[in-house]
């Protein structure tokens, strides 16, 4: 097996005397992607914006690629592709605008934002101000942006949201092929299709602990269930609407 390209051990995380995120551990391999699942407030975006460096975990430690965000915070950041759930763009700025001036900041040309906004088909509408783009318009510009440096590792806090049939099917699409070129992928959703299309691992997570972890087959396999939904419903002990 490969060296992990992601190590998370034993992560805790407290706001104020509030304990938000607990025990966590995680590993994922390059190529390997990872959805992080659970409830509202569970505690997905809080581990993923550990795991991009945007937030220290009270204790436990990180490791990507190698690395330590105390030790190293320029090298540990150029590891990583993130994209938030939400972020307010500049007024005026057009996407291209936007993703060339991202793609500056990493030493990147001009035709890499381009390659990126044609990924995620908005050169047309590139020329256009960001801030009048649709919910999933923007979150295709938060996409590419992760894309960007072609980062060994692509981190995404709720990607799909908002996005139409169409762009889920291009996103599941990019995404298998960030993961056939190697990159490590965690992303969070509220959408078990979507995790279940796209990861090889899952982590379920309840009150800021991963209660379940792993492959997809094995958790099925382990429930009993058909499908991550039947999977879930078990877990959480949530009765499914008859159909
Ligand atoms: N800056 C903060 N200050 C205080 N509490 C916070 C802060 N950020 C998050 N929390 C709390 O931590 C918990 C986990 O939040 P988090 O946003 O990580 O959950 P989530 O699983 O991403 O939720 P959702 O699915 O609703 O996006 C919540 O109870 C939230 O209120």
């Amino acid at each position: 097996m490969d060296k992990p390209m992601v190590v998370v051990t034993d992560v805790a995380k407290s706001i104020g005397k509030q304990t938000i995120v607990q025990q966590v551990q995680l590993s994922v391999q390059p190529g390997q992607v990872v959805a992080l699942c659970g409830g509202n407030g569970a505690g997905k975006s809080t581990i993923l914006r550990m795991v991009a460096g945007m937030m220290q975990p009270t204790s436990g430690t990180i490791e990507v690629n190698g690395i330590k965000w105390k030790e190293n915070r320029r090298r540990y950041a150029e590891q990583i592709g993130y994209m938030p759930d939400d972020y307010r763009f500049g007024p005026g700025l057009t996407a291209m605008e936007t993703l060339t001036f991202w793609a500056s900041l990493r030493g990147l040309p001009k035709s890499r934002a381009e390659e990126v906004l044609a990924d995620v088909g908005l050169t047309d509408t590139g020329r256009k101000p960001v801030a009048s783009f649709s919910k999933g318009m923007r979150q295709r510009v938060l996409f590419a942006q992760a894309l960007l440096a072609r980062p060994p590792v692509l981190i995404m806090d709720e990607p799909t949201n908002g996005l139409d049939p169409y762009w889920m099917d291009s996103f599941v699409k990019l995404v298998q092929a960030a993961g056939e070129a190697g990159q490590a992928v965690i992303f969070s959703t509220h959408q078990l299709e979507i995790a279940e299309a796209l990861a090889q691992r899952v982590a379920f997570l309840r009150q800021g602990r991963i209660e379940l972890e792993g492959a997809v087959e094995d958790i099925r396999t382990r429930l009993g269930s058909k499908g991550l939904h039947d999977a879930f419903a078990s877990m959480f002990g949530i009765q499914r609407a008859a159909n």
